[in-house]
């Protein structure tokens, strides 16, 4: 996977805007037009759209992406990711084992989130795309986050794997992302910091000039 996909990479679902998918559209076409990298499509908790619905939206949130030639990425869901033929699919610990992604969706950019160093390394010989490691800061956009990790993790856990694309996630904001990349991110993952910003696409184009 080009590194540089990873640079800016915003993430959200229905769930996290008050007008819900109206919202979410428009949000995720002014974070294409200020610059983000990469998007995926988390669709999640007691107000996640399912069925026909959560098709058709993860349908117009592709369209976007593709216009802006943006990989589309689909949290979890491995029916949804083949039924749009995705870019690729974001997995969690929790999720079923890698290989069976890898034999499901061949060809494809897998993600998948470590919070050890033993999980990166079996990262590592699993030969994911990507890791995304967090919550580097203590988040409200996860309900289950882990305890946060800290910055110096990025930097222990890039010493250790230095060819594995690292993105850090949780609590990422302006303000404390230049230290973030400091530390040894590849890029940058967020999901509040551009979905809950007055100006969506002014969010996005600061993270360009930290
Ligand atoms: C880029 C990125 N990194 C980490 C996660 C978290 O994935 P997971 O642990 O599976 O948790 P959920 O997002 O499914 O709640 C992610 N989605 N993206
Ligand atoms: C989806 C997700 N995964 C995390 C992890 O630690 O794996 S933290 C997180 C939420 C990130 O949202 P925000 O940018 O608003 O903090
Ligand atoms: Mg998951």
């Amino acid at each position: 996977m080009r590194t540089d996909y990873l640079k800016l990479y915003f993430i959200m679902g229905s769930q996290n805007f008050p007008a819900g998918e109206t919202q979410a559209l428009q949000v995720l076409e002014q974070a294409l037009q200020g610059g983000i990298t990469c998007f995926q499509l988390r669709e999640k908790g007691d107000t996640a759209l399912t069925g026909a619905a959560s098709i058709r939206f993860a349908q117009k949130c592709q369209v976007l992406c593709h216009r802006y030639q943006v990989p589309f990425i689909v949290n979890d869901n491995i029916e949804l990711a083949l039924q749009l033929d995705a870019d690729g699919i974001h997995v969690g610990q929790d999720d079923a084992a890698v290989s069976s992604f890898k034999n499901k969706f061949p060809n494809k950019i897998i993600g998948l989130s470590v919070h050890t160093l033993s999980e990166l390394e079996l990262a590592v010989q699993q030969d994911v795309n990507y890791v995304g490691i967090g919550p580097i800061f203590a988040t409200a956009s996860k309900n289950d986050a882990k305890k946060p990790c800290g910055v110096d993790f990025i930097t222990e856990a890039k010493r250790h794997c230095p060819t594995m694309p690292i993105v850090a996630i949780g609590g990422i904001t302006l303000d404390n992302a230049a230290s973030v990349l400091a530390h040894g991110a590849d890029g940058l993952s967020v999901i509040s910091a551009i979905s809950a910003a007055n100006d969506p696409q002014a969010a996005t184009r600061q993270f360009h000039h930290l």
